[in-house]
């Protein structure tokens, strides 16, 4: 054994090194003479390749790493194995810091790591210690961890670490090692740079990981998405016939409201799970972290605040429930898994929603970063370009590996059926079970792919086929069930009513995939109808037209079920007939008619610029494009319900500007004249001069930011009570009382010209879209997430009142309770309404002190919103907040604690008062 290996095993108790690679680097740095950058995928032992070195050189290793949770783990870690290592940190006791630094200080100090945040390392209080270590030479190596953190390129950039250029000036002698996981070839110059690495030696390896099974599932076409989402645990946990299952998982949600309800429903379906975000009291969120790391819990729910660091072998899978922000990010997020090596799923639930909704976001981020700088970077482009890429992930037809390693600037490796699209193909091609997951080469799913440019899925050899194992061949029949994606094509029943029903035209999909579209169109036609909208005739039939139509014209199944979505959303916006719109309904369409500036098409369609179905590639040139006379734009693939059927429904008036207006879109009082944005805008402003909204429309602009960079300034979550409950879009008017909310979106051109533009969408759940807790803003990234909250998927019926059956989720310590749907007798109030009354008689309690803090006011004010929305009409609101605040407090001085809470008892039902 050569003395390397020896202190390996010594040190760490590893017979082998992970890699070449880390074997390799290990050596680079113990050289000593040049400047090191590693760029290896999660989980390939990085640590270690400063680790080892630090505990073979004299001195000590500062290691700047950006997190001091990461930074504790890694501590404690080196604890265990017996290594001297430590941190300072603003966390650390005064005793402790005297000792490290009483270390440091003597002759020879035992310490041979020490871990630093960026911002500690920068600090005036540390500078006298670094600049003694310095002087005495007692620094071994400089290691940057999570290096990507310097480039504004990257998906996580942090200022503080652009200060570490200047530390690295300043320790000339001290070769530097800057290790990342994910840095795309334009963040790897950027380390470079910045660090002022000096000719570095480059370790880069692909990408790749040959034991991740990447797939993409269209949540929005699912029956009932947690349903599908626990399948897709108990296979990926193998944990099919009762049996115990092996291996844990990671849940990503994008709010914290998101990680309660999935980790409720998945409790419910019987799968043990628990959230963990950064709402939550420390203590709960160690609990949850722990008893999932030690197997209590098999599923962790959890905003992107968890992971990082996280150094759990066994994670069999990684299900993204919301879009992560880059392609950058998702790539470290799903990586946690199969970190053995072993074979792991990541699979991402797509929504079209979900796409509008962080693109919103993250060009406000832009636009809010480049208002503060009163300048434009071409790095700012950086975060729209790499969540493009996320986006055209999940929507291209082609190998998720592929798009991968493209984004990271990798050749194109061989997937071999590690994806759902080369899955496919290769079943397709080789008639054989589904089933692709392997083991890489040599255990751990790192190693270099052949060297077979585009070789994506193709390799036909018998070994491969050898390769795909029994275990996942059975997981994808009980797959095939939910997704319909996969399997051979299984022929129509005698009664199926589908047209063609079993053509194959489009491949891949299924017969069963074509009937839930269906159900789906029909579903939305009937509620439609039953609004007295525009379509007559028997509903199936339509449905069945329309579904055709659809099949036909569609080349891929994702662009089969993108239309359907698209088709079922226009449905469901598209106008009913006068006598059915309320006020507000027909108000907001005029708002939506002025806002355009430009006339509408018949009936309602998304600026194809904000549907779902934009390939990233467009999205840099979102100008509205004119629709024609009288014709859909011809940029929109896609026709309208109302143009498949040719309905009797009037035909549509002409505007002056040439354009159509259909009927529930036309003012009438007005002629369809629009009028200006600004105009709106004012008009609004007027109209609410005391909305909730105020309170919710403040500090708005950090939603992309990460969870973690929250909880490293403490200052900015202390926001003011103003921000407290919600946030919504700038300008996103207050939903109405019928089903239809507006986004305004803001959306920057090539020319970066900002353009206001309005959606109206249907929207079912809107009582529960207002109320989201908007604190730290990054995770409640936008309010309209909670629809995906819901208990089932929604009925796709117009005519539901607002306020129906739902559950709400506060914290796991409050009760979840499912309420009946209002009487049909009550005028509903929406939850807006609800939290309006409440806000206005809480604030004076809170500016009195009655709340212990700020959070505790707002989560108040929120469970009584819903509460009251849940449960009271319109005209008994006021009277039952005011009866419920004052009950409350008769009996509690303070608002101390969320436990108390269980003294608001529901309202008085309406019916019981009617
Ligand atoms: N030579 C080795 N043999 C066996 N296990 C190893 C070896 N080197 C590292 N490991 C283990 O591999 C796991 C991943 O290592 P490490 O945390 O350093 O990965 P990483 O590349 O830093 O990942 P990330 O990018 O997520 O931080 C750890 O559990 C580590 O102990
Ligand atoms: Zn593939």
């Amino acid at each position: 054994m050569t003395s390397l290996k020896q202190a390996l095993k010594t040190h760490f108790g590893f017979n082998n090194f992970r890699s070449k690679l880390q074997e390799d680097v290990i050596k680079a740095v113990l050289r000593g003479d040049r400047d090191v950058f590693v760029c290896m995928p999660t989980g390939a032992g990085k640590s270690l390749c400063y680790q080892l070195p630090a505990m073979l050189s004299e001195g000590i290793t500062l290691v700047i790493s950006p997190l001091i949770a990461l930074i504790q783990d890694q501590v404690d870690h080196m604890k265990e194995l017996n290594i001297p290592a430590c941190s300072i940190n603003s966390k650390l006791g005064v005793g402790e810091r005297r000792l490290i630094l009483a270390d440091l200080g003597s002759s020879s100090p035992k310490l041979k790591l020490l871990y630093i945040t960026p911002e500690m390392v920068a600090s005036p209080s540390f500078q006298p210690c670094l600049t003694d270590l310095c002087s005495r030479s007692l620094l071994s190596y400089l290691a940057v961890d999570e290096a990507h953190c310097v480039s504004q390129w990257g998906h996580d950039f942090r200022p503080d670490y652009l200060k570490l250029g200047e530390l690295r000036a300043r320790l000339p002698g001290v070769p530097c090692l800057a290790l990342t996981a994910t840095a795309p070839k334009n963040v790897q110059e950027d380390i470079v740079k910045s660090l002022r690495l000096n000719s570095p030696l480059s370790f880069v390896t692909p990408v790749f990981r040959s034991n991740l099974h990447y797939d993409v599932i269209f949540r929005d076409l699912l029956p009932n998405p947690y349903v599908h989402l626990h399948a897709f645990i108990k296979k990926a946990l193998a944990m099919e016939n009762n049996s115990k299952g092996q291996g844990c998982g990671i849940v990503y949600c994008r709010t914290r409201e998101g990680c309660e309800t999935v980790a409720y429903q998945l409790t419910k379906l019987g799968v043990s799970a628990k959230p963990y975000h950064a709402g939550l009291k420390a203590g709960d969120r160690t609990e949850a972290q722990n008893d999932w790391m030690q197997g209590k819990v098999l599923v962790i729910v959890a905003t992107i605040s968890f992971g990082m660091g996280v150094d759990k072998a066994n994670v069999r899978f990684v299900a993204h429930w919301n879009l992560a922000k880059s392609l950058a990010s998702y790539y470290q997020e799903s990586g946690r898994a199969g970190r053995d090596g072993l074979p792991s799923s990541c699979r991402t639930y797509y929504s079209p929603k979900d796409k509008e909704q962080i693109n919103f976001l993250i060009r406000q981020e832009v636009a809010r970063r480049q208002e503060k700088r009163g300048s434009a970077k071409e790095s700012d482009k950086s975060a729209i370009t790499d969540f493009e890429a996320m986006v055209l992930f999940c929507e291209q037809e082609s190998c998720r590996h592929a798009s991968i390693s493209k984004f990271f600037g990798d050749k194109t490796p061989n997937c071999a059926g590690a994806c759902d699209f080369c899955q496919q193909r290769a079943q397709r091609s080789l008639r054989l079970p589904a089933g692709p997951l392997r083991r890489g080469k040599k255990g751990y799913g790192f190693e270099r792919y052949d060297e077979d440019e585009g070789g994506s899925g193709e390799d036909d050899s018998a070994k491969r086929k050898k390769e795909f194992s029994e275990l996942f061949k059975k997981q994808m029949k009980l797959r095939k069930g939910f997704d319909g994606q996969s399997g051979d094509f299984a022929p129509p029943d005698p009664d199926c009513p589908l047209r063609e029903a079993d053509s194959q035209k489009i491949p891949r999909l299924t017969v069963k995939t074509r009937e839930h579209c269906l159900s789906r169109l029909q579903e939305a036609l009937q509620g439609q109808q039953g609004a007295g909208g525009a379509f007559n005739g028997d509903g199936l039939l339509s449905a069945v037209d329309i579904e055709y139509e659809i099949f036909k014209k569609s080349k891929s199944s994702n662009l089969y079920k993108a239309a359907v979505l698209k088709q079922i959303l226009e449905m469901k916006a598209a106008p009913s007939s006068e006598g059915e719109n309320t006020r507000e309904d027909k108000k907001s369409r005029e708002v939506e008619m002025k806002l355009e500036d430009e006339p509408s098409s018949s009936s309602f369609t998304y600026p194809a610029e904000l549907q779902g179905f934009t390939s990233a590639s467009e999205l840099y040139s979102i100008k509205r494009k004119r629709v024609g006379a009288g014709l859909r734009g011809s940029s929109n693939p896609y026709v309208t319900a109302r143009e498949l059927l040719k309905t009797d429904a009037a035909p549509d008036k002409q505007t002056e500007s040439g354009g159509f207006i259909g009927d529930g879109l036309r003012d009438p009082t007005k002629g369809g004249r629009a009028v200006s944005k600004k105009q709106q805008k004012l008009a609004e402003a007027a109209k609410s001069s005391r909305s909730i909204f105020q309170y919710f429309q403040k500090k708005q602009p950090e939603e992309t930011k990460c969870e973690e960079e929250e909880e490293r300034d403490d200052s900015r979550a202390a926001d003011s009570q103003e921000n407290g409950l919600q946030r919504r879009s700038p300008s996103s008017p207050a939903p109405s009382d019928t089903q239809e909310t507006k986004t305004e979106v803001i959306v920057i051109t090539e020319d970066e010209e900002e353009k206001t533009m309005t959606v109206v969408q249907e929207s079912s759940r809107q009582d529960a879209i207002i109320l989201t807790e908007k604190t730290q803003p990054e995770q409640e990234a936008n309010p309209k997430e909670l629809e995906l909250d819901r208990e089932s998927p929604p009925p796709a019926k117009r005519s539901r009142p607002a306020g129906g059956s739902r559950r709400v989720t506060f914290n796991p310590t409050v009760q979840h309770e499912v309420v009946q749907p209002h009487s049909k007798a009550v005028k509903p109030v929406t939850l807006k309404e609800a939290a309006e009354v409440v806000v206005r008689y809480l604030d004076p309690l809170y500016t009195q002190g009655k709340f212990a803090t700020k959070e505790l006011f707002k989560s108040f004010a929120r469970y009584l919103s819903h509460l009251l929305a849940e449960n009271v009409g319109k005209d008994q609101v006021k009277a039952e907040a005011k009866r419920l605040i004052k009950t409350y407090f008769s009996k509690v001085q303070r608002c101390e604690d969320e436990a108390d809470w269980a003294l608001l008892k529901a309202p008085h039902s309406r019916k019981s008062t009617d």
